[in-house]
């Protein structure tokens, strides 16, 4: 059973991984996470004896196979184009002013074909901005590909947007031009308006960065408590205080949370969004860099004129060291130098409170890392505060056994002081795979040399066994299987950058 749901669960991964290489352009990619989870399926449906469900798995076969005939059409034309711009001759309207100068190729499309960061990350899913709601072994697949539900907010619906600052004068302020922040009425609510070749940009923006209550509160978050002690300061205490936070006591505009991965701090920044209320515009440092000259740019000018014309609003950019690395490295790519050098002008342009001392129309930058010492040093000095996230210790691991662990029923042999304890050197997100693990051994135990078969015909005995409470032994099982995702080097690492250029 464990290896039948587990190749289940690889082909749903794989599928999930096409289609948002999909939506992102990133076609390549996308072929061959296809391809990979056409096998898995198919090699999963060999293991089917129900005919009904093997139809079905039959028919999402087919469905994959048609959506990866649509993603190799659309590689060859991206090619095809790129391929006859490349060969136009340099003159006229094709030369750009001043001579000499690269071909500007922008196909004014969302978002695509962004620069990924080779490195291995905890999630190779683009920053978790999808719900995981790709497809299940026999869901039907959507007739073509499609972007799974992710947290989409209409402007218009947002209550914290119709509070936005929208005077026309603020706004002629910020936009000479002032068509980009046309305030339309429509029903009394403000929403921000692209110009011409921008609302595609400014369309993606809103559906994958702008994120609705992402519901992670201070208490969803174990221990990290400095680091929530000047988040609220920085984020919470200027909006109920605005007097106050004026002047040398202005915001803070930039803060930096580093440390080792799957310690908290993109939850940390979700519980941010949730409890302060700002705008949340959670970015992907990659999705900002585009290998189509100038759109990367673009897109982070945007990115926070959109993040001035709903403030206050918090910009969080995770991975901000695959943007912001030391400059003029040798195998720094153009496209990603000059987004990353509008990315330190733009922070520039926001001082905490954009427009003076006005806390309601603050832009904050949070930015993640966990490579801290990767950053440019420009970057670093506009990150004013570097606050470091660390393992948990010993009391912030007994409260993540029991966030993690509310809803398991637990044996009375269990002692989570004695776990925590084994637990030290693990990282939060190893402590969740910890937990999780145990509570499946109790399903693994029940089902164990079942096929298929039996275990759907034993399915009332089967469910009175697994309402069995998870023992110990499930939890050292666990620990022995799990080790911990972070070396020691890498915390002399974190400790002497703590040291030279931490900031709380
Ligand atoms: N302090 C914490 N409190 C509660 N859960 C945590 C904490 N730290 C980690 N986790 C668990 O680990 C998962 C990953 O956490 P999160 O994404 O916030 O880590 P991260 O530090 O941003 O990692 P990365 O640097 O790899 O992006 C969370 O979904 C949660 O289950």
């Amino acid at each position: 059973m464990t290896s039948v749901s587990t190749r289940s669960m690889d082909f749903e991964e794989e599928a999930r991984k096409a289609r948002k290489c999909y939506m992102y352009g990133d076609y390549q990619k996308g072929i061959s996470f296809y391809k990979s989870a056409i096998e898995k399926l198919r090699l999963f449906c060999q293991t089917l004896s129900n005919e009904s469900e093997k139809k079905r798995g039959n028919e999402c076969i087919a469905e994959l196979n048609r959506e990866l005939r649509l993603t190799e059409e659309h590689d060859r034309m991206i090619d095809d184009i790129t391929e006859n711009l490349l060969r136009k001759p340099r003159n006229g309207s094709d030369r750009a002013a001043g001579g000499d100068v690269d071909y500007d190729i922008d196909f004014g499309v969302p978002i695509h074909h962004a620069a990924v960061d080779e490195r291995p990350t905890r999630d190779p899913g683009f920053n978790n901005r999808f719900a995981p709601q790709g497809a299940t072994p026999f869901q039907q697949a959507p007739g073509r590909p499609q972007p799974v539900a992710r947290d989409v907010r209409s402007a218009n619906n947002d209550p914290r947007r119709r509070n936005a600052p929208s005077s026309a004068s603020n706004n002629k302020q910020k936009q000479p031009d002032n068509k980009r922040v046309n305030n339309q009425p429509n029903n009394g609510e403000k929403k921000y308006q692209p110009v011409g070749a921008e609302k595609d940009l400014v369309e993606g923006l809103e559906r994958d960065i702008v994120q609705k209550d992402p519901n992670v509160r201070w208490a969803d978050v174990a221990g990290c408590t400095a680091a929530k002690k000047l988040l609220q300061e920085a984020v919470v205490l200027p909006r109920f205080m605005p007097d106050f936070f004026k002047g040398i006591r202005r915001p803070w505009k930039g803060i930096l949370l580093f440390g080792p991965p799957g310690t908290g701090k993109t939850m940390l920044a979700k519980a941010v969004a949730t409890e302060c209320k700002t705008t949340f515009f959670n970015v992907a440092a990659a999705n900002l860099t585009s290998k189509y000259h100038g759109e990367g740019e673009k897109l982070v000018r945007l990115l926070f004129e959109m993040a001035k014309f709903y403030a206050p609003s918090t910009v969080f950019i995770d991975e901000i060291d695959s943007l912001c690395s030391a400059r003029g490295q040798s195998n720094e790519h153009e496209a990603s130098r000059r987004a990353k050098s509008e990315l330190l002008i733009q922070m520039d342009g926001v001082t905490g409170a954009v427009g003076g001392d006005d806390v309601s129309k603050m832009v904050m930058v949070l930015g993640a890392t966990n490579h801290p010492w990767d950053l440019d040093d420009a970057m670093r000095r506009r990150l004013e505060k570097r606050i470091y996230i660390p393992l948990p210790d010993m009391e912030t691991r007994q409260q993540l056994l029991e966030i993690n662990l509310k809803e398991v029923q637990l044996h009375g042999d269990v002692d989570l002081n004695g776990i925590a304890q084994k637990l030290d050197g693990y990282s939060g997100s190893d402590i969740t795979s910890v937990c999780r693990d145990a509570a499946m051994m109790q399903m693994r135990r029940a089902t164990e040399n079942l096929s298929m078969t039996q275990i759907q015909e034993q399915a009332q005995v089967l469910k009175e066994k697994l309402q069995l409470p998870t023992i110990m032994k499930d939890f050292e099982d666990a620990i022995s299987k799990i080790s911990s995702s972070v070396s020691k080097d890498m915390l002399e690492k974190y400790d002497k950058w703590m040291k030279d250029f931490g900031s709380v």
